[in-house]
Formats: structure tokens, C-alpha cells, sequence
């Protein structure tokens, strides 16, 4: 289906996902990589839209899978594919993996639905049982309470942020669960210094063989 490498970048909010993104945009630029930087939900004008009413409106469990699967369609279709199939490097700040472990895990919602979703949204056209699925998942793996700390003050919390810490040890326990069952996961440990992520970072992407 494509030629590019799909990298993506999950765990809870607060993990510092964000914090390293720049440095794997320039990192791959230094080796004449072209780069498509993106993230979920959004990465498209009505993903964006989608965003803001995931990010923010009180919604049923299946409504906001539905809402993020629907940003995640048109995601796939007119920007990650394209730029696959263009040999970029996609970085996506989040993809499905947080739907299992927001949705499933966080709010409880049936696994087998999004299983089914996954499957409608990401399916190859020509090989309806192959799905697009990233080539490396970085998995910045941080306990909540440590997650928490760092948010607090930094910004003015969106509907998730908010959340309980609760909400966030069902997300972890979501993300140890996806990982567990799929190799192109490698877990980061986030609770170090920057430089040291940094470090387990540019080891992961060696040990690959993608950087
Ligand atoms: N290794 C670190 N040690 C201490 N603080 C950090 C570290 N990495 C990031 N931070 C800080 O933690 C906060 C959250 O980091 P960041 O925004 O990168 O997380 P994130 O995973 O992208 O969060 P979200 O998914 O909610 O956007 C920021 O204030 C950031 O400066
Ligand atoms: C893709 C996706 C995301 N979410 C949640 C996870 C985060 O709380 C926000 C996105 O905010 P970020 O600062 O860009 O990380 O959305 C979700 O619940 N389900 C999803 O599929």
C-alpha cells in the first residue's frame, strides 16, 4: 500500500510526546527525509473540526469514537496515504492506539466496536485484511500522578485533561494492553530527564533501523 515509514506517538496526556517532536522532524530532515507532521484528532480541516468537539463537548462514548473515527477517514485518505505512498515520513501525534485507550479502556467502551471501526476506517481498498497501521509507535510510558504534576499550571486543561487520575491509570493499563499485543510498539520511559527520553528515543529509532 505505501513506501513511507507511518511513525506515531501515544500515552496519556502529559507524557511529553510533544516536547519531542521537533527534534524528530529535524532529525529526519538532517537525513534528507521529507516529513508530513501530523496528529489525531485532526490533521485535516474537518479533523480539526471533529477536534474541537471531541476536545470539548460532553459526548455519549460512542459518539466520540464515531467523532474521532470520522476525523481518523478522512485523515488516512488525504493526508497519511498520500504522503506514504510520496516515501515521507509521517509523524502522527496519536492514532488509533488512543482510541483503544482512551474510548475502550478510559471510558469503557466496547472493544470489539472499535475493533470493528479500525477495521471499516483503515482497511486497504485491495486487501480488505490488511489495515494501515503505524510502522513504530513511540509509547512515552509515564505514571499518571507524574503526568498530572507536569500539566498542572501548564495549560488550561481540555475535557480529557481534566480528567481524574483514575481515568488516566485506565488509559495506561489501555496503552500496556495494546502494546503488549503488537511488536511495533516501544515503550519510552518518560519519567527521566528530557535529554535521557531524547536519548531512548534516537536508540529506538537505530535499534529499528528507521533513523
Ligand atoms: N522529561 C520531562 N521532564 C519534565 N517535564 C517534562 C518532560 N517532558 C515534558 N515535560 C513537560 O511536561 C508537560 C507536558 O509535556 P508535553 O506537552 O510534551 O506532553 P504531551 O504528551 O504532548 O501532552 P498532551 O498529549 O496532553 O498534549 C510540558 O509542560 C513539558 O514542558
Ligand atoms: C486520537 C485520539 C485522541 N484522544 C484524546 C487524547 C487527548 O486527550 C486528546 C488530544 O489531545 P493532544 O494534546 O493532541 O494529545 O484527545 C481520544 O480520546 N481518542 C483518540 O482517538
Amino acid at each position: 500500500m505505501t513506501t513511507g515509514l507511518f511513525l506515531s506517538l501515544e500515552g496519556i496526556d502529559g507524557a511529553g510526546k510533544s516536547s519531542h517532536i521537533d527534534a524528530l522532524e529535524a532529525l529526519f530532515r538532517g537525513q534528507g527525509r521529507a516529513v508530513t507532521r501530523t496528529r489525531e484528532p485532526g490533521g485535516t480541516p474537518l479533523g480539526e473540526t471533529l477536534r474541537t468537539l471531541v476536545l470539548n463537548e460532553p459526548m455519549d462514548p460512542l459518539t466520540e469514537s464515531l467523532l474521532v473515527f470520522a476525523a481518523r477517514r478522512e485523515h488516512v485518505l488525504q493526508v497519511i496515504v498520500p504522503a506514504l505512498k510520496r516515501g515521507d515520513v509521517v509523524l502522527c501525534d496519536r492514532f488509533t492506539d488512543a482510541t483503544f485507550a482512551y474510548q475502550g479502556a478510559g471510558r469503557g467502551f466496547d472493544l470489539g466496536v472499535l475493533g470493528m471501526l479500525e477495521r471499516w476506517v483503515q482497511a486497504d481498498p485491495a486487501h480488505a485484511d490488511v489495515l494501515l497501521q503505524p510502522g513504530l509507535t513511540l509509547w512515552f510510558d509515564l505514571p499518571p500522578e507524574i503526568a498530572a504534576e507536569r500539566l498542572a499550571g501548564a495549560r488550561l486543561p481540555d475535557k480529557f485533561e481534566a480528567q481524574p487520575v483514575e481515568f488516566f491509570r485506565r488509559v495506561a493499563q489501555g496503552y500496556a494492553d495494546r502494546a503488549a499485543a503488537a511488536p511495533r510498539f516501544a515503550r519510552i520511559d518518560a519519567d527521566r530527564p528530557r535529554e535521557q527520553v531524547w536519548q531512548q528515543i534516537e536508540s529506538t529509532l537505530q535499534a529499528r533501523g528507521v533513523a
